[in-house]
């Protein structure tokens, strides 16, 4: 008799020994065994969301297999499936990944010359606390970093400011290090690869400058959207991307939005970069903010309190830089105090900051409740998924206006719409733009909402 639990704790026991802890709760903490069908010797599992999906898929159902066989010796058939994930990160599947042009050529680890740019020591996958708003992405991270070249290439990176993209990326750098400590890695804001690229015209050394971006083992490229309206550069990125691509070489970026919305960026390179994996990261949630201060008051043996802890979290919430400005504040407060830390100290401390960002600027909340009374319709209606013409055209209006009027990304006014995707929101921008021009009824509407939203 086959006890599915029984086994799953036997394969849990092998593995936890095979991986370090992160990747352990990255793959099984959450994956759980559902059902056995001794007739098909299918094994259904349950799996958290389509990246440990792709890679239980890719790189474990051998290893679960071989450890069944050993076990019970059956030959067991993995099928996956995903449950109840209720990530609000988005993940843009991948189109079929084309095969590279060439076989996989041999890895040259000898005499590679390691052109380790400038990765910061403390951005590593321990010290990368995983929540709500950017497990997909540290567990795509985590995969790229197991399988370089092989599993999302390219894995693009996007979400707000200091919400941890540079971090997750060098921590795929670090790994690869780790393993190989020859390897090439290059890591780059996408700034220098302009300059270079420029300096090297004028210096007239486009070779080396080639040999150092084309030869590399992985390629991190930080903030791409510096790419938009630079069709030079385009031109250049692109034939980087292709060599390394081709040679299973991995590549990495960042942006603060999705390819389709970097202005005037190449039909080409936006293709290429849907090959891979987009994953989005959004914003920590409190219980998440209170993990990362934690992790980093232990980082700096300090010792603070967790209502404390709370209290400075709850301070700020979008910008997880801005929060480790909050803890080196209070820290600074109690130094120059000579008192210990606590709620009353951070209150002092954080009190002339005017960190909590929910109240600046307009939001999008704002603008759907302004529109709803301006229509006499309701938030809910314009959330919701009603096709009729009284709901659609505030509705559209409304994201239209969250796109004029704040720094929202599409992604993120989708979202803030009920989980609307970012082309819906690009079809309401678009269709809004155009009928402001010939429907008069549109123009004065969005010319009183305006109005209205101008405080
Ligand atoms: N999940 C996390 N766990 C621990 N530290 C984090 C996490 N996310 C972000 N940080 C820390 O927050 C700071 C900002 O992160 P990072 O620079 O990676 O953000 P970013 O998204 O690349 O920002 P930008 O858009 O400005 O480039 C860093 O010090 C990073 O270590």
């Amino acid at each position: 008799m086959f006890d599915i639990n029984k086994f799953w704790q036997h394969f849990n026991d092998e593995m936890r020994e095979r991986f370090n802890e992160v990747a352990y709760n990255a793959w099984f903490k959450n994956t759980k065994p559902v059902s056995y069908n001794k007739e098909t010797h299918e094994l259904k599992i349950a799996v958290q969301n389509p990246v440990t999906k792709g890679y239980w898929e890719k790189n474990l159902s051998t290893q679960l297999i071989q450890s069944a066989y050993g076990y019970a010796n059956i030959e067991v058939i993995p099928v996956f499936q995903i449950e109840g994930d209720s990530s609000t990160e988005r993940l843009v599947t991948p189109k079929p990944q084309t095969q590279p042009l060439r076989e996989k050529t041999q890895r040259q680890e000898t005499n590679a010359f390691v052109r380790n740019l400038k990765l910061n020591d403390k951005y590593t996958f321990d010290n990368f606390v995983q929540g709500e708003g950017n497990k997909l992405a540290a567990g795509a991270a985590l995969a790229v970093a197991d399988s370089p070249g092989s599993f999302y290439n390219p894995l693009f990176i996007f979400g707000g400011v200091g919400l941890g993209k540079t971090h997750l990326m060098q921590a795929i750098g670090h790994q690869m290090l780790a393993e190989r400590p020859n390897a090439k890695v290059v890591y780059i804001q996408s700034e220098t690869f302009v300059n270079d690229f420029i300096n090297s015209i004028k210096n007239k050394t486009q070779d080396q400058f080639r040999e150092k971006y084309r030869t590399c083992d992985l390629l991190l490229v930080d903030d791409i959207q510096f790419f938009a309206k630079k069709e030079g550069i385009q031109e250049e990125f692109f034939h980087t991307f292709e060599t390394l691509y081709n040679d299973q070489k991995q590549i990495v970026m960042t942006s603060d939005r999705l390819p389709t919305e970097i202005p005037d960026l190449s039909e080409r390179l936006v293709s290429r970069f849907t090959w891979g994996l987009q994953v989005e990261i959004t914003p920590p949630d409190l219980e998440t903010r209170i993990a990362i201060l934690r992790k980093k008051a232990e980082a700096e043996n300090l010792i603070i309190d967790d209502s404390t802890l709370d209290y400075i979290a709850s301070q700020v919430d979008t910008n997880i830089r801005e929060l480790e400005g909050a803890l080196v504040k209070v820290q600074a407060h109690a130094t120059i105090e000579h008192e210990d830390i606590n709620v009353n100290l951070a209150r002092e401390a954080l009190a002339d900051l005017k960190l909590v960002q929910k109240n600046q600027g307009l939001q999008i909340s704002k603008i759907q409740e302004v529109v709803a009374n301006y229509f006499q319709t309701s938030t809910y209606e314009l959330k919701g998924k009603k096709r009729v013409r009284q709901i659609v055209v505030p509705r559209q209006i409304a994201m239209y206006l969250s796109r004029e009027l704040t720094d929202s990304s599409l992604p993120k006014i989708g979202q803030e719409f009920g989980g609307k995707d970012h082309t819906t929101v690009m079809h309401a921008c678009d269709k809004i733009s155009r009928e402001i021009k010939t429907d008069s009824d549109i123009k004065t509407a969005v010319f009183d909402l305006k109005q209205m939203l101008d405080r």
